[in-house]
């Protein structure tokens, strides 16, 4: 799938977006004049510490949540002006997501749970299978097709989630820490194949993560915190995670 625009355009952009979350009495100031641009085909990191907004931030570049006030734009669609069901079917569009804990379905095979995102798409039962195929292809778990979630290692599920996230051909792909469930090893793994993604399939990367060497696979370094973003020099990975 393309983005619209041209080459080197920008695909998230947000301006001064704020959100608070209102319980009981309480107001919590999350975002405050929030402003970011992520451009095609880029990786982008976010830091912060815990509590920062970083999650809240991903919920309001794919419309999950709504911004407070401010601009949120997707691929030059505005969000801001967008019904809820226009904002499902524009992230449906363009936006994949993984997630820490890989969130797969447990009771369907690995194939049954890459297929779940194209649900409702009008496609042959060739086209479905031809697009499961070279998800898991790209992931290289061909050989796991069959497997439920539970007979998967870590590392195995989120390369999973990783084919589920790209089965639509998304232009955008938005992590939560990707690699906070895996050890060392396969958490470089997983940066490996998201930079892969990036690299020879342009796709759009933000990543929000509490360690510094997952941050280091980004071409920008973002740091959230008390509501706004700053973009930072790449994150020398000597100081241990964030809190
Ligand atoms: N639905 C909600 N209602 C009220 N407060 C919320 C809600 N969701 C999040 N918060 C609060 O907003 C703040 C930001 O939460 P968020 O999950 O975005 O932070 P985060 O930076 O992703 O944290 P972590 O790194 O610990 O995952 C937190 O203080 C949280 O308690």
């Amino acid at each position: 799938m393309q983005v619209e625009g041209t080459a080197n355009s920008i695909v998230i952009a947000l301006t001064k977006v704020k959100k608070t979350y209102s319980r009981n009495r309480e107001h919590i100031q999350v975002l405050e004049n929030l402003d970011m641009q992520v451009h095609r085909g880029e990786m982008v990191s976010i830091m912060g510490p815990s509590g920062a907004g970083k999650s809240t931030l991903l919920d309001i570049i794919s419309g999950v949540s709504r911004a407070d006030s401010g601009e949120v734009l997707l691929a030059d669609n505005n969000f801001t002006l967008m019904s809820e069901r226009q904002r499902t079917a524009l992230r449906g569009r363009h936006i994949g997501f993984i997630f820490q804990f890989y969130c797969l379905i447990p009771v369907l095979s690995a194939s049954q749970n890459i297929e779940l995102p194209l649900g409702l798409w009008q496609l042959s039962k060739k086209e479905r299978q031809h697009r499961i195929d070279a998800a898991l292809n790209m992931v290289e778990m061909g050989h796991r097709r069959q497997h439920l979630p539970a007979e998967l290692s870590g590392g195995e599920q989120q390369r999973i989630a990783i084919a589920r996230a790209i089965v639509g051909n998304p232009d955008i792909i938005l992590c939560d820490e990707p690699t906070g469930d895996l050890n060392r090893e396969m958490g470089k793994k997983i940066m490996d194949l998201l930079r892969q993604l990036c690299d020879e399939y342009g796709k759009t990367i933000v990543v929000v993560t509490h360690d510094p060497e997952v941050a280091l696979y980004a071409d920008r370094h973002y740091r959230l915190d008390n509501g706004g973003l700053k973009e930072e020099n790449p994150v020398k990975a000597q100081g241990g995670k964030d809190d």
